[in-house]
């Protein structure tokens, strides 16, 4: 070694998927470029495969079928999990810090519960937990929250963080592509979960929610404080309806510092469909590509956009992390450590003040509007549009309200489900992206 050459950076890949797979290619392809720029060379001591039989892009010497030797190995500084699921990175993750070595992960699924617990084990063991590629694949959006507004006040980050949800919904409204067609696609792409119901009916988005709300908030947020509707119901009528109202249809993740009338904090994140004005920038959010819009008292509005599934992409964030923390090993320092310090509550999705529109077959007589606008005003909900449609039995009614708590609105929908004039309410979502 040289005055200036440090030692080589032993790296342990866990899981060769659409990601790990990625990753391993990156790191030997710019191999130079990396050392140039970590200031020592990276070197793969082992990958951790599921299946040591099946054909790779890499020295079958680097594959091992044990990943619980490979995270103790001396040799290796850092472990890049990529294998998904809870249990087993969880216990991967938590004997690699343990053992001293910084982690690099990519499970979602995985820090939306268990951050403490790993960070804990980060902060012990004075070493390096990255994630950035766990929230929207390849776009910066942790460290930008972790780093670059650490002095700002963060009031509200919402988004499309689910490249699989947004490429089904953009795929059915351009092209009316049926739902099951476009959902297989998604997992061929390498966008999907191993199992697409995290995508599909929101967990995915949730974990990512949670995530997103500790760190802009500097709270402990799990997946269950956060309020999850997936896409499962969403149908080609009310994408088309969602166009006569100049809308789309999107998977929103809402992560907000809320203030009561007695000036009380309270976090609400939530995720469901909601309407967006076709004017609103995340309406022309296509694809797996995902938008994240962060709002802080001193910055203002800021959006980050980019692609947020595939292998390629989301392997991008990964190596950002890696590099971050070889750096660290050679030269010295550490990432930022979990900050927990406001501990806020989480408001109930009931406190929340959303806009709803509600689509319904109506009976075509006389009275049946008044009747259902009084159920709106009964719990003190303004209406802010009524269209009917259609004539006799195929005559309908569409109302899109004001803001109100979403118990009202909640409320009031099922109370229309009661009223003899209601043949059926064909779709309720909320409107997102208005000022009113
Ligand atoms: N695919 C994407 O666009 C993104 C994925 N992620 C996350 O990255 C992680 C990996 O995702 P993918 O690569 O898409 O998943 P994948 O399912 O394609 O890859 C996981 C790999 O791990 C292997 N594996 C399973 N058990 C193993 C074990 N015990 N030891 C070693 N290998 C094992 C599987 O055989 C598979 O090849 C997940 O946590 C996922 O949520 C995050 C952002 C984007
Ligand atoms: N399944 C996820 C992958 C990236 O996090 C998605 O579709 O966004
Ligand atoms: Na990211």
């Amino acid at each position: 070694m040289t005055e200036h050459s440090h030692r080589p950076i032993g790296v342990a890949v866990l899981g060769m998927g659409n990601v790990g797979a990625e990753v391993v290619r990156i790191l030997l392809q710019n191999a130079d470029d990396l050392q140039a720029r970590v200031g020592a060379p990276i070197e793969i001591r082992g990958i951790a495969v599921a299946d040591l039989g099946k054909a790779r892009a890499c020295a079958t010497s680097l594959l091992t079928d044990d990943p619980a030797a490979l995270v103790k190995r001396p040799d290796v500084d850092i472990v890049v999990e990529l294998i998904g699921g809870i249990d087993v990175p969880r216990t991967l993750i938590a004997s690699a810090l343990e053992h001293g070595k910084s982690v690099v992960t990519a499970n979602k699924a995985l820090l939306a519960d268990y951050t403490g617990e790993l960070a804990t084990l980060a902060a012990d063991a004075k070493v390096d937990l990255y994630f950035e590629a766990s929230v929207a694949g390849a776009i910066p959006v942790i460290r930008p929250l972790m780093q670059s507004l650490a002095g700002d006040t963060v009031q509200r980050v919402a988004g499309i963080v689910n490249g699989t949800t947004n490429f089904i919904l953009s795929a059915m409204d351009a092209d009316g592509e049926d739902y099951d067609v476009v959902l297989a696609e998604a997992g061929r792409l390498g966008y999907a979960e191993a199992d697409p119901t995290a995508d599909v009916e929101g967990y995915d988005a949730a974990a990512k929610a949670a995530i997103l709300a500790s760190i802009a908030f500097h709270s402990r947020v799990t997946a269950g404080d956060v309020h999850r509707e997936g896409i499962s119901s969403i149908t080609a009528a009310d994408l088309a309806s969602a166009a006569t109202l100049d809308c789309t249809i999107k998977l929103l993740s809402i992560c907000e510092r809320i203030v009561d009338s007695a000036g009380r904090q309270r976090i609400s994140a939530r995720v469901y469909p909601a309407l967006v004005p076709l004017t609103h920038p995340l309406a022309s959010v296509n694809g797996a590509f995902n938008a994240v819009v962060v709002e802080a008292e001193n910055a203002g509005r800021l959006m980050f956009y980019g692609q947020g599934a595939g292998g390629a992409p989301t392997a991008s964030a990964v190596l950002g992390d890696l590099v971050m923390a070889a750096r660290n090993k050679v030269h010295g320092g550490r990432g930022p450590l979990e900050s927990t310090y406001a501990s806020l509550p989480i408001a109930p999705m009931g406190d929340v003040n959303t806009r709803y529109y509600v689509s319904m077959k109506v009976a075509d007589r006389p009275g049946v509007l008044a009747t259902v606008a009084g159920e709106f005003s009964a719990r003190n909900v303004s209406i802010a549009t009524v269209r009917q449609e259609g004539a006799e039995e195929n005559a309908r009614l569409i109302v899109v309200t004001h803001r109100a708590p979403d118990s009202a609105l909640s409320e009031t929908v099922d109370a229309l489900t009661e009223l003899d004039s209601v043949l059926s309410v064909s779709s309720v979502l909320r409107l997102e992206g208005t000022d009113d």
